[in-house]
């Protein structure tokens, strides 16, 4: 009997899987659902639970028996879980019993059981990854990187890997998407899956910490290292996989029952083998998640805690009293790490950060802070110091030159963190106050001249910005495919989200204010989606990994430099091929410059694109239709929401409306013979939503026209001033724009031909003129 349960908080689905099993069983009492063995489901495609259900997690519990008794104090609910009395009676006892649950979305435990597994299969390493071979990584990973074809480490992985792997702390520098998560990932796991208990009896302690400035890039990286720990197994157990679960379709037609008998027995029996602890388990903590699911997983313990600065400073320093327990967990770490170190200070998590880093410090650093700077609420006298040796990793696409300089040469001001100016403010403050153990950190700069990744082709479009909503629309049906479109505004993207609806282009936002589960919901559906759209605020610039990205679009220009790299590298990575687009509007010109002179480069070194203008035209047609609808469905709503309002507020003070507030329309008027203003607002709406439903036929029909470019001939195609029957028979006409060769958005751009002095002064007036308006 399955007992579904919705927790409306936390976008949680749980089901109690209440036993049926006639299996000799013990009982443990359980008196809250906090306490049970919840474990995260998997939710294969084919289950209808893939995701766009708008659950963030789905948790199960097996074995639980539900107990109604009726008591003095009225009826009571009890959980007693069942659990096979062979099991091994750790199991039973507390948070690590559960089985291979680590409480993270996408948490795939590492059991013993497969460890084994792993081991007796053969795998020859030294053939299969000739080139991980010098790291002597634990064997568990070089099955998932074999499983996952990573055949040879990206060139910082190769860098960081032999100074991490031997304790060194590391400051790594490298492009937007050339594997930082595991330059400083695999040297963790290594340790961990080396250090592992099997039959541990104790909680375990948070051994590794990584911070990351988004949520959803800590739920990636959460993510990025359980596919570590996990893609051995899918790749090593494939027939295990089908004798545990029988397929019941392929057993109906197995004509020997007795076989069949055997095969399920043999299932159960694995089935019913108690599943251990992971060895290593990693958990993300995050803005978005319920309190009760961060408890648990920090009950249960963790090995690895992937957080947000923000979230893992309300949990340390919950209504004002630390929570000695977690400050002790973090003052004994082994691995340190800042993922994305400089958007953590623009993500205004300065002040959290600097304290969870606070707690890091050996005594000897701790001792040169001041007393009252030093007092971080009720912690405990004998609190463990943070330990010696502990390895710190600091990773980003974008750290200053001057800065790496600094943390190499250590030149620390000798108390840094006495400063009078408490809350410092830069990137460059917050790495002099690490307290890197090793006296001299390794950096390592492998990121390209100019930020930018060599896979990368970049462009620009000089329109005004009136004009980009037309441009855009040209270059998404110009050139399909995935397109990262970058606003500065979250009202930008409100604006063009209906715009992109009308005009029948798959778009999706993604900015701060959405609920976290919906931005998770709007990351999946665009990658899921060929040819869509994500129109995303910088909060999607920095660490998102996602597949096949297509195009970067800056709708409007980064406010940084960084942002700019950022920004691009969401495509291009991993060695693909990637393309960014510049729109930039005259009075965005001067910014422009400024920023890639901080790159040390010149925006005439981006090719403009080169433009079709007669469909250009045809395409601005249905860009005005389409915002003539939106502010008409916009008017409609405003309206709709204020005659709402005040029938709420009349409800409410118990006033009855005047009769013609909600009058019937009368005859007359529709006659036409009131006046405008004076209509009833009933006929008002009518005559609006007449007036949207005409706009949207006309949008329709529109949409509904080919694109024809200048010159072409549809009814003679070997004629015409551009015959296309050449293309048609090569197949690499346009489907949308007829007369347009199929092409990649590199493939048209138009070389820099330098400006005589005449037409740069007509452009710097243009630019003023711009500045002006
Ligand atoms: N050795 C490898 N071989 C092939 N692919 C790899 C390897 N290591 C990592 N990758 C893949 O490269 C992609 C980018 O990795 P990752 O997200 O770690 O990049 P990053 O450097 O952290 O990027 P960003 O700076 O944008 O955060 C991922 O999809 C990852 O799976």
């Amino acid at each position: 009997m399955l007992i579904p349960e919705r927790h409306q908080t936390t976008g949680l689905k749980r089901k109690i899987n209440t036993s049926t099993s006639t299996r000799k069983k013990s009982k443990v009492q359980h008196h809250s659902l906090e306490s049970l063995p919840w474990k995260s489901v998997s939710r294969p495609a084919e289950t209808g639970l893939g995701g766009d259900d708008g659950i963030l997690d789905l948790e199960e519990v097996d074995d639980v028996e539900v107990v109604y008794e009726q008591t003095d104090a009225g009826r009571v609910v009890t959980f007693n879980v069942l659990t096979a009395q062979s099991q091994d009676s750790e199991q039973v006892k507390g948070p690590e019993t559960s089985p291979t649950d680590v409480d993270s979305p996408d948490a795939v435990a590492a059991d013993v059981e497969d460890q084994d597994t792993l081991l007796i299969e053969p795998f020859d390493s030294q053939t299969l990854l000739p080139d991980w071979n010098s790291y002597s990584l634990h064997p568990r990973l070089l099955r998932s990187l074999h499983a996952k074809q990573y055949l040879s480490p990206t060139p910082i992985q190769s860098k960081a890997l032999p100074f991490a792997m031997t304790n060194r702390d590391v400051v790594g520098v490298a492009e937007t998407g050339s594997g930082k998560t595991l330059a400083y990932g695999l040297p963790i796991l290594h340790y961990l899956l080396s250090q592992a208990q099997p039959s541990r009896k104790t909680k375990r302690r948070i051994r590794a910490l990584i911070l990351a400035p988004t949520r959803e890039l800590a739920l990636q990286v959460s993510s990025h290292l359980n596919m570590c720990l996990h893609a051995a197994e899918a790749a090593v157990k494939p027939e295990a996989k089908d004798t545990a679960i029988p397929d019941r379709t392929k057993s109906k037609k197995h004509k020997d029952k007795g076989k069949e008998t055997e095969n399920r027995e043999q299932a159960e029996s694995t089935l019913a083998t108690p599943k251990r602890p992971p060895l290593v388990s990693i958990a993300a903590i995050v803005g978005g998640m319920s309190t009760q699911k961060q408890h648990r997983i920090l009950d249960r313990g963790v090995d690895v805690l992937v957080a947000t600065p923000g979230r893992l400073w309300d949990i340390l320093e919950d209504v004002g009293v630390m929570d000695d327990d977690l400050a002790k967990q973090i003052k004994s770490l082994k691995f340190l790490v800042l993922d994305e170190a400089d958007r953590m200070i623009e993500a205004g998590h300065f002040a959290e950060l600097e304290h969870i880093l606070r707690l890091t410090l050996r005594r000897s650093r701790e001792d040169e802070i001041e007393p009252e700077f030093n007092d971080m609420g009720d912690v405990e006298e004998d609190l463990v110091e943070g330990k010696d040796d502990m390895q710190t990793f600091v990773f980003s696409a974008t750290l200053s030159k001057d800065l790496q300089r600094n943390v190499k040469k250590r030149t620390r001001p000798k108390g840094a963190w006495n400063n009078k100016n408490k809350t410092s403010s830069t990137l460059d403050d917050l790495l002099l106050r690490l307290d890197f153990r090793d006296p001299e950190p390794e950096v390592i700069d492998i990121s390209p001249e100019g930020g930018i990744v060599s896979s990368l082709k970049e462009s620009r479009i000089e329109c005004l910005s009136a004009e980009k909503d037309v441009y855009l629309y040209y270059f998404l049906l110009r050139y399909p495919g995935r397109s990262l479109v970058f606003l500065a505004s979250i009202d930008g993207i409100r604006r063009l989200m209906p715009l992109a609806e009308l005009l029948g282009l798959k778009a999706f936002p993604l900015h701060s204010q959405l609920e976290q589960r919906q931005r998770l919901k709007n990351l999946d559906r665009f990658k899921s989606t060929p040819n869509s759209v994500l129109l995303a605020t910088d909060i999607a610039a920095r660490g998102l990994d996602i597949p096949a990205v297509d195009h970067v679009i800056h709708y409007q220009i980064p406010r940084t430099a960084d942002a700019y790299v950022h920004r691009n590298g969401r495509t291009a990575r991993a060695m693909r091929r990637g393309f960014s687009m510049l729109m930039c509007a005259p009075d965005e010109r001067r910014v422009v410059r400024a920023l890639l002179g901080s790159l040390g480069r010149q925006d005439t070194d981006i090719p403009e694109m080169s433009i079709e203008l007669s469909l250009l035209d045809k395409l601005k047609a249905r860009v005005q239709l389409a915002r003539k609808i939106d502010s008409a469905q916009h008017k409609i709503k405003k309206d709709n929401h204020e005659r709402n309002w005040v029938k709420e507020a009349a409800e409410a003070m118990e006033i009855e409306l005047d009769s013609d507030f909600m009058r019937p329309v009368p005859l007359r008027s529709i006659a036409g013979s009131e006046d405008e203003q004076d209509r009833p607002t009933k006929h008002k709406a009518k005559k609006q939503n007449t007036k949207t439903a005409a706009l949207k036929a006309e949008l329709k029909q529109l949409l509904s026209q080919p694109l024809i470019a200048k010159g072409i001939s549809t009814r003679y195609i070997t004629s015409g001033s551009r015959p296309i029957v050449d293309d048609l028979i090569a197949g690499e006409y346009h489907e949308a724009m007829l007369g347009m060769k199929k092409a990649e958005a590199g493939s048209d751009l138009i070389a820099h031909k330098p400006k005589t002095t005449k037409i740069k002064e007509e452009l710097e007036e243009e630019e003023w003129a711009g500045i002006g308006s």
